[in-house]
């Protein structure tokens, strides 16, 4: 089925078909892949394939692995038609060439087994990630990303493949991941798009009302504040800041939630490894992440994570 002039793609034989035309016509392959819900954070990986490959595939697929089961993977936004339509009409001067929506026996012709106590084994060699962050609260995740990035990436078999830094750690475990599979593509990190009051762009943001996005503005304020800290002693000529004074200065932003709000962590993180840090060295930098439980529109619970680079050479 193709609409105006992007092809969907629903199987990995025709994916795969698709691929090999590209390849006999010397054409390169750009990959964004997304859970759907599409919004302008996702266009700008889009648009930024669009201008350094041939051909671009978008996927839309959301990976039931890495849910774990008291995770929200029922309600996440599953929103097709508006997505095909953003796809097409967001790039006019050149549209994305096909979208791969496979059906989850596709991607797992042998079923899913969820095995989360079993975590720590995970193949994949990403210092920090099991203890801290994301790996740490939401115990399917990691091996489910691994699981399905190497999927796709073994479907679309891409030149380059595109990443938000709002999702830094699993950038990190899809780095570590290609070098150490010895996958042949290029992955590209690209910064995150924000609303107009600062809130990082994600799916999930579908879930809250008015009201909660506007006071989830915060989240990245307490953010700022740790890098207008960072920025401070750097310019004073200082070495190093306590990871306890960049936590200091989130929490007063913090302090100002709602009460009914959960911070989940915050974390201070060197921003190759992601190992915890007690200090961070002004000349290597850090990792400042956190998750944030807000109320849902529909009085469930949404997670909202976001992250700063502090960086020497801001
Ligand atoms: N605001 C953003 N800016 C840049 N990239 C983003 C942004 N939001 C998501 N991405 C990237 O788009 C890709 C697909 O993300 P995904 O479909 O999970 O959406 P999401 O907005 O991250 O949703 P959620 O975190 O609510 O699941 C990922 O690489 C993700 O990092
Ligand atoms: C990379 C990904 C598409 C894997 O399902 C997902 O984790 C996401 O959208 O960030
Ligand atoms: N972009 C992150 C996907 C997830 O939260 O499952």
């Amino acid at each position: 089925m193709s609409t105006r002039s992007t092809t969907i793609i629903r199987t990995v034989l025709q994916m795969r078909q698709w691929r090999r035309q590209c390849l006999l016509q010397n054409k390169t392959v750009g990959f964004v892949p997304t859970m759907g819900a599409l919004h302008m954070g996702h266009c700008h990986l889009v648009k930024n394939s669009l201008a350094e490959n041939d051909k671009t595939v978008v996927s839309i697929f959301v990976n039931p692995s890495q849910f774990a089961p008291h995770e929200d993977l029922d309600a996440y936004p599953r929103t097709l038609d508006r997505d095909l339509k953003m796809l097409e009409t967001m790039f006019p001067e050149k549209q994305v060439d096909a979208v791969y929506v496979p059906e989850t026996r596709e991607m797992y012709p042998s079923g899913i087994v969820l095995e989360v106590e079993d975590q720590k084994g995970a193949f994949v060699n990403v210092k920090g990630c099991s203890e801290g962050l994301e790996g740490a609260h939401r115990p399917a995740f990691f091996r489910g990303v691994a699981t399905v990035v190497t999927k796709l990436l073994n479907v679309v078999l891409p030149e380059r493949v595109y990443f938000g830094q709002k999702d830094a750690q699993q950038c990190v475990v899809v780095k570590n991941l290609v070098r150490d599979l010895l996958i042949d593509t290029e992955v590209k990190v690209l910064e995150t798009h924000r609303e107009a009051n600062g809130l990082a762009m994600l799916s999930r943001n579908e879930y809250l009302s008015p009201e909660v996005k506007d006071q989830a503005a915060l989240i990245y304020k307490g953010l700022c504040a740790a890098k207008e800290l960072y920025i401070t002693q750097l310019e004073s000529g200082a070495g190093a800041v306590p990871s306890k004074d960049i936590l200091d200065s989130i929490k007063t932003i913090y302090s100002t939630m709602p009460s009914l709000w959960e911070v989940e962590y915050v974390a201070v993180s060197h921003p190759d490894t992601l190992e915890d840090l007690d200090s961070v060295d002004l000349a290597v930098g850090a990792l400042i992440s956190t998750a944030v439980r807000v109320p849902r529109g529909d009085s469930g619970v949404a997670r909202l994570i976001d992250n700063v680079q502090l960086s020497p050479k801001i």
